[in-house]
């Protein structure tokens, strides 16, 4: 295969680079780098125009009002021919693991403000996820967009850095695994977690991003909590290593949040040995290329969670949702599948309490997910403001921006506020205090969270206006995030669910119905 030669690099005078402005030599100087641009004008994506317009001349302002960094990153190595001597770059290049500088870009503890709960160690975790991150993040855009799932390389390697296991939360399991940052096992906490669910989540590709983490978050706990020993012993490490992938599959084209109406039956086989399993489930996130299956059935004894593996007659099909079919969400039929007994999860007929248990923790997870997902519209936002020139000001000079701003800074901050106390009591309570206690509040920070992206969603993009509806150029993570926030409001429970549970919790509390 022919390499593309690099151009070489040299430094020049402003005079020098103005007498290169006609089509067939045309360079520009953005940030204080000469750029040839003879070839490249025809086929830029602006068209050749703008780029003849500034032929000779410095584009910086240009440059940076139309496009993200990483769109020079990207065309450095074919289009840089030098830099202007005496003159050094301005404007900082990310790099992998970067944390962000723009107000309310980043939690406040990460920002310099003291925390109460984030240690040495939650700020190395998040450094080291941030930089796994941003190197798989060029190959995620291109998948979201092809609706290409992570591969099982991938899936791997994020088993081997430990970034799968931190999707789950402290415990036994996580013994002997190595953790980004070099955190010890027995140091990782639920603020480790929320760290890793919001570091995924900053991607900005969610599809590709669920098909990462989203089955095995929800799926592997009732394995670790409910499973026999010799199902522990084979899948979670397997799971965790990132060889093998599950997910967990509860609703159906006929129930979503109405868990009792399950129509999939698992039927005792005459010897007693296995479950014949038929039925069908709908939106199951992973389901197409995952090995094994954690799905709610009907016995003779009630709702129960079996541990189905991929075999014959279980079949997955893709279901195109609003991201990417790279999430790898499915429609599975279930046609006499045979299933040992020994595969039940938890009790026959006890499957709620299985259902249940993991409730909590994934919505605790989607909020965090969420929250970050809007924090980072906000701080994209924040970012477009201040370099978007329009009536001859920045946007950030019009009121009426600053005020859409401000909403979106007080809302998103309230959600990290109450998820940071929230965090700190399942740090702190015992399993079965969280049960009585959290309930109620996850549900309502559930509720309010998305509530938050949905506003945040519509601030942002009515600031960006055309580009928060063009998937490409300076708008893509608003433009992804309006299409796909809808998921966080409806998974896990959705909104109303939500609400009303929280006011149902509160209420049992309530000391005296007189009072
Ligand atoms: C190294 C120099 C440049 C490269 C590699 C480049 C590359 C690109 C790419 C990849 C796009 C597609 C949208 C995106 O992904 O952001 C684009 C769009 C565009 N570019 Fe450039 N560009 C360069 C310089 C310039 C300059 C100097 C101008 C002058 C104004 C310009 C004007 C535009 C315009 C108007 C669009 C359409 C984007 C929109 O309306 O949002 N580009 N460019």
């Amino acid at each position: 295969m022919a390499m593309l030669s690099m151009p070489e690099l040299k430094t020049y005078t402003r005079e020098e680079v103005k007498k290169h402005s006609s089509p067939e030599d045309c360079w520009i100087i953005i940030d204080s780098e000469v750029y040839d641009m003879s070839t490249f004008a025809d086929l830029h994506p602006g068209g050749a125009f703008v780029i003849m317009e500034l032929a000779g001349k410095d584009a910086t302002d240009e440059f940076y009002g139309l496009h993200r960094q990483e769109v020079l990153v990207k065309y450095a190595p074919k289009l840089k021919i030098g830099s202007i001597a005496n003159e050094k770059p301005a404007i900082p290049v990310a790099t992998p693991g970067t944390i962000s500088q723009v107000p309310y870009g980043e939690p406040s503890a990460w920002q310099g403000f003291k925390s109460a709960y984030f240690t040495e160690s939650h700020l190395k975790f998040r450094e080291a996820i941030r930089k796994i991150c941003d190197e798989i993040l060029p190959e995620a855009l291109v998948n979201e967009e092809l609706g290409k799932s992570p591969s099982i390389e991938l899936n791997k390697k994020l088993g081997q850095t430990g970034v799968l296991a931190a999707q789950i939360g402290p415990g036994p399991w996580l013994q002997g695994r190595s953790l980004p940052g070099g955190v010890k096992p027995e140091e990782f906490d639920y603020f480790h977690e929320m760290i890793a669910h919001e570091e995924i989540a900053r991607l900005g590709t969610p599809g590709y991003a669920d098909g990462i983490t989203a089955g095995l978050t929800i799926g592997l706990p009732p394995i670790f909590n409910f499973g026999s020993a010799a199902l522990k012993n084979k899948i979670v490490p397997e799971v965790l290593n990132g060889e093998k992938r599950i997910c967990l599959a509860i609703t159906e084209p006929f129930v979503g949040s109405d868990v009792a109406g399950i129509r999939t039956t698992a039927k005792l086989s005459d010897d007693g040995k296995h479950f014949i399993v038929n039925g069908t489930k709908k939106w199951i996130t992973n389901s197409v290329f995952c090995d094994y299956f954690c799905v709610a059935v009907r016995t003779a004894k009630g709702i129960t969670m079996l541990l189905v593996e991929k075999s014959e007659g279980l079949e997955v099909k893709p279901i195109k949702t609003s991201y990417s079919i790279a999430a790898g969400t499915g429609y599975i039929t279930f046609d006499d599948v045979k299933v040992p007994v020994e595969n039940i999860l938890g009790k026959e007929g006890k499957g709620f309490q299985v259902i249940m248990a993991n409730f909590n923790h994934e919505r605790w997870a989607i909020i965090c997910g969420i929250n970050a997902a809007s924090r980072h519209v906000l701080e994209e936002t924040l970012k477009w403001t201040n370099q978007r020139v329009v009536f001859g000001k920045k946007l950030s000079a019009q009121p009426v921006v600053r005020n859409k701003l401000a909403s979106m800074i007080a809302q998103v901050e309230s959600v990290q506020h109450w998820l940071e106390n929230i965090t700190y009591q399942m740090v702190n309570m015992s399993y079965a205090e969280q049960t009585v206690k959290l309930a109620g509040p996850i549900a309502l920070l559930k509720y309010h969270s998305t509530r938050v992206a949905h506003n945040v969603s519509d601030e942002a993009t009515q600031i960006f206006g055309g580009r928060g509806i063009t998937k490409s150029g300076m708008g893509r993570v608003i433009e992804t995030f309006q299409r796909t926030y809808k998921f966080a409001a409806i998974l896990g429970g959705s909104e109303e669910i939500m609400q009303d549970l929280g006011v149902r919790q509160a209420l049992r509390t309530f000391p005296d119905a007189k009072l």
